[in-house]
Order: structure tokens, then C-alpha cells, then sequence
């Protein structure tokens, strides 16, 4: 069997397709898996490190009106086009997945064009715009939330699955996760997403100039291009690393996730489904810029169910924020309702029932 996967441009498109990779391993030991990213995207850093193979074309998006670069990205489109197409051909593929960001477009595109089998898996309530496209040349479209179905046209393809996430969300212990990472004081994680948040980091930097030393330990993941600058900033202020710790990207989320005891984020799809898969309390942020401001309807799903309390971006503030995580964290009784609602959310099965579309398509027993 040989499966093409194509996804990119942020771990929230990645990390689905890593895990669907995963689970067809699985099942299928000596299948052949080869990924379709492209080289300015996360996915040419985190898909070798996962241990899959990955080609790289050439993608652009298209902006809305008539300019020089949307010329430029025509051509780009039809070069992309043409190497996705050179690709399979040589590769032969039974399956071609995508699970967004641009670079799937021409590689399901082209894929469907040449008569094979293709699925795509949409993260969001709001559908991105790569996805609505494919969603008239694929064979079945999975989808993660009941809402995000109002937004395809082609009914008869759509499944909803959920979000694939990483199998070891569910497999680390909290003793694993809490060796690994040891606190003495509750420990609050916080992350703006697979790129990090200007807007997080501002107002974490700023409270924890004001505030080194807390009842609690902050990790801060800042995302790997703003790392180099806030630590500059921090150059000054020795007590905040003294007090808390500052990286740049998160290797072993599942660690880290499992061992916080409450995590503040931007509201990404895979990092709820995440936070679900590990029943942890979170404050969430979601990006205000964020197409059709979907990450907001993300966060009040969950702030609905009582797992979460939501923190616009125009809102966000130091003082609101510090007072924000004393609030959960010193009420116990608040802290574990939170918890357990955020277990309940988890669909534990959405990358079996992923694979099992991908089976049903393929005609295997
Ligand atoms: C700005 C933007 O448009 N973001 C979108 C992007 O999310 P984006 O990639 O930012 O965020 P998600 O929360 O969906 O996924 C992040 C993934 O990266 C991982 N991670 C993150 C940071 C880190 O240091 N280490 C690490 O491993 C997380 O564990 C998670 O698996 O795709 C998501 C899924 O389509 C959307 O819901 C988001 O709105």
C-alpha cells in the first residue's frame, strides 16, 4: 500500500497528518508513506523528526484582487501543480490525504485529476479556503465538528470524525509527564499555537516583569521566531528565568500538556483537541485575525461545555491575566469541574474512524 499525505503550513494542518500517518502504519506495517509540504513551512522541520519522508513543491495563495502578485502566483500555482503531478506519477500512490494549509490544494487537486482514491480532514468549525475547493474533486470529505457541515455543498461525502491528534496524548502518564517536567509550584504552560502569539507573549512578558516570582511556575513557549527578541528583552530582568522558564517551540507537548496544571493558549483546533485529550482546565486567546475569526467559535465551544474561560486578544492585559490564573488555580473545586469537562469533550476515536474511511475507499477488509 502507498499513501500520499499532504498538509502544511502550520502544526495545526501538520500534526493531523502525522497522526493519520501513524495509525496507517499501524494497521499496515510495510506501507509506503511519503508527505507533500512545502520548504517555508513548518512541516520541511517537523515531518523528518516524526519519521516520514517529505517532497517539497512550490505554492502561493491567491489575493482577491488583480496585482503583480497574484501573476506571480498563478505561475507558481501551475509550477506546483506540475510537480505534484511529477510526484505521484512516480510515486504511485493507492490515496492521496490532505488536511489543509495551501499546499494540499494542487497536490488533491491533481490527484483527483489522475483518478486517484482522496480524502481531506477539515480541523475547524469554519472550513479553510483550500478545503471548500477540494471539496468538490475528493472522494470523502472528514470533518471535526457537527457545525463545519452547513459549509460544504457536496453532503453525501462528509463524515465527521474529529481531530486526529498524537497517540501519546493519551498513552503519558501524569507521573511520565510530571518527571519529566518537575515544578515545585503549580505549573502553568503557555503556548500561542505551532508559530507562538505576539500578543501572548507581550502580555506574559509584561506580567512576569512585574510579577518574577508567583504561586505558580510559567513555561512560556514563545514560538521560534520571537524567541531571539523577547530574550533580549529579558536581558534586563534576570528573576523571570530565575522564576519561570522561556522557549522557543515545545518538542514533547504530550509531556508537557500532561504535566501543567493549567494551560493558557491561542484556540487552535488540534491544541483543544489536545488539551481535551489530556483533561486539563485552559484560558484561551483566540487569534482575533484568524479567517472568519473561526478560533473564537473553537474557544466558546469549549468555554461552553465549562472547560475553559475565553480572553479575547483586545481584552488581553497583565494584571487581567495574572489574576485570571490565581482565580482557577486557587479554587480547587473549579479546577477539577474543569477538568472533567474538558475529558468529556475528547472523541478519543477520530483517527480510527479516519482510517476507517480511508479503508472503506480503498476496498481492504
Ligand atoms: C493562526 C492560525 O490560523 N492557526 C490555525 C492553525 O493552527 P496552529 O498550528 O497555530 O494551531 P493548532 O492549535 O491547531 O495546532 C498546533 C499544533 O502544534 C503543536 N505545537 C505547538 C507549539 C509548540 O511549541 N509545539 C507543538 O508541538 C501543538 O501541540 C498542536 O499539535 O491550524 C489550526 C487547525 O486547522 C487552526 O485551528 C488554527 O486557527
Amino acid at each position: 500500500m502507498k499513501v500520499i499525505i499532504s498538509g502544511g503550513g502550520t502544526g495545526g494542518h501538520i500534526y493531523p497528518a502525522i497522526a493519520i500517518a501513524n495509525k496507517i502504519k499501524e494497521k499496515h506495517p510495510k506501507c509506503q508513506i511519503l508527505f507533500i509540504g512545502t520548504s517555508a513551512g513548518l512541516e520541511s522541520d517537523i515531518v523528518p523528526k516524526a519519521g516520514y519522508e517529505i517532497k517539497t513543491i512550490t505554492v502561493s495563495y491567491l489575493r482577491r484582487k488583480i496585482s503583480l502578485h497574484n501573476l506571480k502566483s498563478a505561475g507558481m500555482l501551475l509550477k506546483g501543480l506540475w510537480q505534484a503531478r511529477k510526484i505521484i506519477k512516480d510515486f504511485h500512490p493507492d490515496v492521496v490525504i490532505g488536511t489543509g494549509g495551501f499546499v494540499c490544494g494542487p497536490v488533491v487537486y491533481m490527484a483527483s485529476k489522475l483518478g486517484i482514491k482522496t480524502l481531506i480532514h477539515e480541523q475547524n468549525v469554519f472550513p479553510g479556503i483550500t478545503n471548500k475547493i477540494l471539496g468538490n474533486y475528493v472522494d470523502k470529505i472528514a470533518i471535526s465538528f457537527e457545525e463545519a457541515q452547513k459549509y460544504f455543498k457536496q453532503k453525501n461525502k462528509l463524515v465527521v470524525t474529529g481531530n486526529p491528534i498524537r497517540e501519546e496524548f493519551f498513552k503519558v502518564t501524569s507521573q511520565e509527564a510530571k518527571s519529566r517536567y518537575k515544578s515545585e509550584r503549580p505549573l502553568v504552560l503557555i503556548v500561542g499555537g505551532s508559530g507562538g502569539s505576539v500578543s501572548i507573549n507581550k502580555t506574559v512578558i509584561d506580567m512576569l516583569v512585574k510579577h518574577p516570582k508567583n504561586s505558580f511556575e510559567i513555561l512560556l513557549v514563545t514560538g521560534k521566531k520571537h524567541y531571539k527578541e523577547l530574550m533580549e528583552k529579558l536581558s534586563q530582568h534576570e528573576e523571570v528565568l530565575k522564576y519561570n522558564r522561556i522557549i522557543e517551540y515545545m518538542e514533547d507537548m504530550p509531556y508537557a500538556l500532561k504535566a501543567c496544571d493549567l494551560i493558557i493558549c491561542s484556540a487552535g483546533a488540534i491544541t483543544i483537541t489536545e488539551i481535551n485529550a489530556v483533561g486539563k482546565p485552559s484560558i484561551l486567546i483566540p487569534k482575533a485575525y484568524t479567517a472568519e475569526n473561526h478560533q473564537e467559535y473553537n474557544a466558546r465551544a469549549l468555554e461552553a461545555r465549562g472547560a475553559a474561560f475565553v480572553i479575547k486578544e483586545e481584552e488581553l492585559e497583565s494584571s487581567r491575566l495574572l489574576n485570571k490564573i490565581k482565580e482557577v488555580l486557587h479554587d480547587s473545586k473549579k479546577l477539577q469541574s474543569m477538568e472533567k469537562a474538558s475529558l468529556d469533550a475528547s472523541k478519543k476515536l477520530a483517527t480510527e474512524d479516519i482510517y476507517e474511511e480511508i479503508r472503506k475507499l480503498l476496498g481492504i477488509k
